[in-house]
């Protein structure tokens, strides 16, 4: 069996389970935010339950909209709030802690061979945990929350092997905008991605999040990673529970193997309007843009914020350019200050802004008018998601920062 399999049959208390079979799966976790949490609860109260099966396995957590920016967002934030708290949910993070993505693995809520569900379809980040993390709906939520379990589909599996050394000035959010654009927006439909290789084991934590925090951009129910020490170093002192790590049998059956080998890769954009639209960094040079984007699930966390720092350390952004960083957490944050990094955002004419989705969908700060585009670390750009008719190139932090300084897509290498 591949991860996905394994984990599956665990959930469901199968010895084994195949791809197209459908299995109900005990949940470990079930998240919501603000943005979409609104229809799990009314769901529940007009099915008639007044408590969630267990709250010690739900999280809510605000933070697309924070802090609330106008009555109706308030409203919204007041109802979750006082729901959480009369339903005894420990692990509910107000205006303050970040993007979910980031926080449930901070505080030790995903762990190796677990199912989490969450009402936001980058929940596939946490596979890079070694878990089966993936996105419902609202009133789907509403039966998790109710019963504990969901049904599934057992996904077949992709596999894309990578080896080598990325090159200088390209880093992990390269190497899937690149798979991305091969296997395009829909090729994984309903897929499970394991990504393996040497360059996925030399990676950092953090890379391997981005990796399968763009999974889902490939139409993936999933993107996972063999979870190993770095996991493991990660987890110790934020997690209290056993870890039972799930390996791929030698011999799984997959749908699809990929190869690629990293040695060449070049740094990549992804341009508008479709997330797999990815060009070769060196075609899209000297695009003038308006804004650029630091932050988000995909690349706001430190080694992201380290990257860009060091592009624009001693520098100052281009005059008609606003750059808006984020860190993607109060934890990333914090460490960013202790680093002086911030300080060195501030001295380059950045605007930091509080730990949260900031503009990446368009929300309430960072919005762009029409016409202007924006260069983001984020991971999707249709037209006008940062704004009405507004453009989003999609792109590395290294990216980001060096075109922050030229006011047009630009090569980071030349600033290393
Ligand atoms: C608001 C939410 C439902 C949405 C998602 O599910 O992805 C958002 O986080 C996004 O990135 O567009
Ligand atoms: S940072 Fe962007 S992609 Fe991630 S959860 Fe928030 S809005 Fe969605």
């Amino acid at each position: 069996m591949t991860i996905i399999e394994k984990i599956l049959a665990k959930a469901a208390g199968k010895k084994s389970v195949t791809p197209g079979e459908i299995v109900a799966a005990n949940i470990d976790v079930a998240m919501i935010h603000e943005a979409t949490g609104m229809p799990t609860v009314t769901g529940l109260e007009e099915a008639g339950c007044r408590q969630v099966w267990d709250p010690d396995k739900v999280v809510v957590l605000f933070d697309h909209t924070v802090p609330a920016a106008d009555s109706k967002s308030a409203e919204i934030e007041k109802r979750l709030r006082e729901w959480a708290i009369a339903q005894k949910i420990k692990a509910f993070y107000d205006i303050k802690a970040g993007v979910c993505h980031q926080v449930l693995p901070e505080k030790g809520h995903v762990r190796p061979g677990e199912v989490v569900v969450g009402t936001d379809s980058h929940t596939c980040t946490y596979g890079a945990l070694g878990c089966f993390g993936t996105g419902i709906g609202s009133t789907e939520m509403a039966a998790v929350f109710a019963t504990g379990k969901l049904w599934f589909k057992v996904p077949e599996t992709l596999k894309i092997v990578i080896n080598g050394k990325l090159p200088v000035g390209v880093v992990s959010k390269d190497l899937i905008l690149k798979i991305l654009g091969d296997v395009t927006g829909e090729g994984a439909n309903y897929k499970s991605i394991e990504f393996t290789g040497e360059t996925i084991r030399e990676m950092t934590l953090a890379s391997r999040m981005t990796m399968c925090n763009m999974a889902i951009e490939m139409g993936a129910k999933a993107g996972l990673i063999e979870p190993d020490e770095k996991v493991f170093a990660f987890l110790s002192g934020r997690t209290a529970q056993a870890l039972e790590p799930v390996r791929a049998d030698p011999h799984a059956v997959y749908e699809r193997v990929l190869t690629y080998e990293v040695g060449n890769l070049e740094p990549q954009v992804s341009c508008p309007p479709a997330v797999d639209h990815v060009k070769p960094l060196q075609e899209v040079l000297g695009t003038k843009i308006h804004q650029a984007f630091l932050g988000s699930c995909t690349n706001g966390r430190l080694e992201d914020l380290r990257q860009a720092a060091e592009i624009l350390k001693g520098r100052k952004i281009h005059r008609d350019v606003r750059m808006i960083v984020i860190p993607c957490s109060a934890e990333v944050y914090l460490d960013a200050l202790k680093e002086g990094l911030i300080e060195t955002f501030i001295k380059a004419e950045c605007v930091i802004c509080n730990p949260g989705c900031g503009p990446c969908f368009g929300g309430p700060k960072g919005v762009l008018a029409a016409g202007e585009a924006c260069i983001a670390s984020s991971n999707r750009n249709f037209r006008g998601r940062m704004g009405k008719g507004s453009d989003t190139y999609l792109a590395s932090p290294l990216v980001v920062a060096a075109s922050a300084l030229d006011g047009v897509i630009a090569d980071p290498r030349k600033y290393m």
